[in-house]
């Protein structure tokens, strides 16, 4: 890949590219190298190609059809047994597609209209190749398309996806429009630049593992990019080796600030978090009835909330904060200080109902990040958590400007948010995550990267990126993805982060 790996485009800046790179080039180049790339893709997943493998090509009406005849052609002249499906008018196909539907059609591939499909489903195929629709899809999928796509949903073998899973849209994640479908596949090849869609929300279950293809176009055509998946390369060099001549006033204080009455879990869970993290010093503030010390962790410190000075901690308020009138006033004098801020939870909920605290925050001085999951967001934004979920992105970006804050707006393809709108995905985590505290966790990693003085953005992407890779270890490990327990990240992060700091060249 000449342009950054790790960059992500949207639908528009794909657009751009595509028209600028084929304005240099001989007319269906970039389409005959879409669909090379995603045959020799396809003949690696099959190991018994050579010996007349079936493979079942979707084609649609646009140039996302085109690449699947270009492919099926490549498939075909390397031995395998090839049925095309297509059910539009060949004369209607763009340019380009209409050329490598003729290719095509000079082999001895068998074409079938939509009608063929009950035999077709009776056969075994090696692999499904979608090419209905790619970043050309307009509006929900219909009939006779989405019967094709239920029917491939159920079927057995892989099916491998033309740039994007048909059915989801490229920017965002959703399946596109109101009861839609889409293709769910093992496998997807994406052309020109890698898409957000296949990362987030129901992208990572609909897009199966993303390779990317650029199609040798060349690096002056690619926009310098916004998005970005999520990877230590974003945060490392903030990360350090402890000196020798170091001391625990060195890696900082973090104040959790929470556990209301029958809460007080969710505090203790953020303050074995940040302390297993790295914090020199930890303290836990309890809105009500402070234990004397936690039995099971008693290096952390716990006093009443009222009593703490937040002002020498970096602050992590929110966990089992409640919404009482003294978690308010907690949350008030939080954000007239100015140290570094972490804001989960109930924190959030209390912050969507002050307009006045609102303005506070995004006029504060210091590191501040937001830990949304997408009901919190949706609070903070007056809309729905759909509405949220619709445009994940969009979502990260808005809260980001709104309260000049990094935002961490939590879920399957995590968005982390800065207000200049640079903006990442993180693809580390799995739904062993999808337990309660994992929150708790999360926002006192936060806490502790910040305190050992990680600039917000950096802390946020380190830390998001070493929980989901904690729960990756626990799942490979066997202990997942059914019955983690939230606490059990934590010993897997400490690894996870020391094992990043431990790889790192000498200074
Ligand atoms: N241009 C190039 O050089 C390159 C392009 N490349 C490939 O082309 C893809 C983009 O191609 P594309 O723009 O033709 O769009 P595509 O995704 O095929 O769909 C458009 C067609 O589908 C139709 N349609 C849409 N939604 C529908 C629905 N819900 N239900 C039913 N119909 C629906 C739509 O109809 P319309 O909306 O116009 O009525 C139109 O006919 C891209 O993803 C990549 O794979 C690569 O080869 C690299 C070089
Ligand atoms: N299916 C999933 N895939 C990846 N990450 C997930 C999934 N479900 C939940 N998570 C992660 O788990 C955490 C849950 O946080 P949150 O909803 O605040 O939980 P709690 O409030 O119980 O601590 C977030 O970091 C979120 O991104
Ligand atoms: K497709």
């Amino acid at each position: 890949m000449k342009n950054s790996s790790n960059a992500l485009y949207s639908v528009a800046a794909i657009r751009r590219i595509e028209q600028a790179a084929i304005a240099s080039l001989p007319s269906g180049s970039l389409m005959q190298r879409a669909g090379l790339a995603a045959a020799k893709l396809a003949l690696g997943l099959i190991p018994s190609h050579s010996s007349g493998a079936k493979a079942l090509v979707l084609a649609g009406p646009g140039n996302n059809g085109g690449d699947a005849f270009v492919l099926a052609s490549h498939l075909f002249q390397n031995g395998m047994a090839v049925t095309v499906l297509f059910d539009a008018y060949p004369e209607k196909l763009p340019a380009d597609a209409r050329g490598a539907y003729a290719q095509a059609r000079q082999h001895a591939i068998q074409f079938s209209p939509f009608s063929g499909l009950p035999g077709i489903l009776e056969k075994q195929w090696d692999i499904v190749i979608d090419g209905l629709f790619g970043i050309g899809l307009s509006k929900a999928i219909a009939t006779p398309y989405r019967e094709l796509i239920d029917a491939v949903n159920r079927m057995s073998c892989p099916v491998l996806a033309l740039d994007v899973p048909s059915g989801l849209d490229a920017d965002t994640g959703t399946i596109a429009g109101k009861d839609g479908i889409a293709i769910r596949a093992a496998y997807t090849i994406t052309f020109i630049g890698d898409k957000p869609g296949l990362h987030t929300a129901h992208g990572r279950d609909l897009a199966g593992t993303v390779h990317v293809d650029d199609l040798d176009i060349d690096a002056r055509f690619f926009d310098a990019p916004e998005i970005f998946k999520n990877e230590p390369k974003l945060f490392s060099h903030v990360l350090r080796r402890r000196p020798h001549n170091s001391h625990k006033g060195s890696y900082g204080n973090v104040a959790i600030i929470g556990g209301a009455q029958g809460m007080h879990g969710a505090a203790i869970l953020s303050g074995r978090s940040a302390l297993h993290l790295g914090a020199g010093r930890v303290f836990v503030g309890f809105l009500e009835q402070a234990p004397a010390y936690d039995s099971m962790q008693p290096e952390l410190m716990c006093r009443a909330a009222a009593s703490m000075e937040p002002d020498d901690a970096t602050i992590v308020i929110g966990p089992g904060l409640g919404t009482s009138p003294q978690a308010l006033e907690q949350l008030a004098k939080t954000c007239s200080s100015s140290s570094p801020l972490v804001m989960d939870a109930d924190a959030l909920n209390l912050l969507a109902t002050r307009s006045d605290l609102q303005h506070v925050l995004a006029q504060r001085g210091g590191h501040t990040i937001l830990t949304p999951h997408p009901l919190e967001a949706a609070r903070l934004l007056s809309t729905t958590a759909a509405g949220i979920q619709a445009d994940r992105l969009q979502a990260g970006r808005e809260l980001a400007r709104r309260f000049n804050a990094v935002i961490v707006l939590k879920g399957s393809g995590t968005v982390i948010a800065r207000p200049d709108g640079k903006t990442a995905i993180n693809v580390t985590g799995n739904p062993a995550l999808a337990t309660a505290g994992t929150g708790d966790v999360l926002a006192g990693m936060c806490g502790a990267l910040l305190a050992q003085s990680c600039p917000a953005w950096e802390a946020a992407l380190a830390a998001v990126w070493i929980h989901g890779l904690a729960a990756d270890r626990l799942v490979e490990r066997g202990c997942g993805p059914i019955g983690v327990a939230a606490g059990e990240l934590i010993p897997v992060a400490r690894e996870v982060l020391n094992g990043l700091i431990n790889g790192m060249p000498n200074a």
